[in-house]
């Protein structure tokens, strides 16, 4: 009898599941359908790209998959947590542990130097050895020798890369990025998504990255189109 050892790398799995989601704002007479009937999954260790234009919804839908917000209707499971009827609670904690957000505007605090920054998210979680691993994550952006720089002493680029260390601090299972390259001129965005391609292949973490700007997006694994909430194209290149 042989005992079979497999070294096949592990089967991606679902990071993201939404079947059916809608998600309706209403402000006196005017009601607006931001997500109409939407379905999508995200594996581990894959980015999706959603695009389309202003107002098509792409905020509302990574608001909906980082579990900042509640849809009105449909399934949304995150790292398998079922965020429909998951506690207030529950959500936090998704939040704290498996899903961290990169933002158009970098989101870093002014007061607090590239490396108190990436250490943010490593105190929330209790984490006492810090250093090393604050270390770690800024070469892996490639800032090891600006741990010291506050925000406004780094350029954009600089900035997003320090905010991409701090995402990844938590080690989450899921990143979403909310226009990410959207304030950098077109070269430092191409290489701040390459980036985000790279960290998230080798770390194995499902990217959403939401974008108006096509050219940015020719290494997503996956892109869907939005308009009026509705998926009206959906890629697999
Ligand atoms: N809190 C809110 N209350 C009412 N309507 C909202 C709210 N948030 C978004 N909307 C509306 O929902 C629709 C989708 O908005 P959303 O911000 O998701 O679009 P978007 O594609 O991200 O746009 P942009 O590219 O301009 O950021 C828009 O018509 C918007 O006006």
């Amino acid at each position: 009898m042989f005992e079979t050892v497999s070294s096949e790398p592990a089967e991606p799995t679902d990071i993201v599941v939404l079947d059916g989601v809608d998600k309706t704002y209403t402000g006196g007479r005017s009601v607006v359908h931001a997500l109409q009937s939407v379905d999508l999954s995200v594996r581990s260790g894959t980015l999706l790209a959603v695009h389309g234009r202003s107002g098509s919804g792409k905020t509302t839908l990574l608001n909906v998959i980082g579990g900042l917000d509640r849809p009105d209707a449909g399934r949304v499971e995150v790292c398998g947590l079922d965020l429909v009827s998951a506690s207030d609670a529950e959500l936090t904690e998704l939040r704290r542990r498996s899903v961290a957000f990169v933002f158009q505007g970098f989101g870093l605090l002014p007061m607090l130097s590239a490396a108190e920054n990436v250490e943010v998210p490593l105190r929330l979680q209790g984490i006492t050895e810090r250093r090393e691993r604050v270390e770690e994550l800024l070469d892996v952006v490639g800032l090891g020798g600006r741990a010291d720089h506050r925000p406004n002493e780094l350029s954009g680029g600089e900035q997003q890369r320090v905010a991409i260390a701090r995402a990844l601090a938590a080690d989450p299972q899921l990143l979403v990025a909310d226009e990410p390259t959207g304030q950098l001129d077109s070269r430092t965005g191409a290489e701040i998504m390459k980036l985000i391609v790279a960290v998230a292949a080798e770390r194995d973490i499902a990217v959403v990255v939401a974008t108006h700007d096509l050219s940015i997006i020719d290494d997503a694994d996956h892109r869907v189109e939005l308009q009026d909430g509705h998926v009206i194209a959906e890629l697999t290149p």
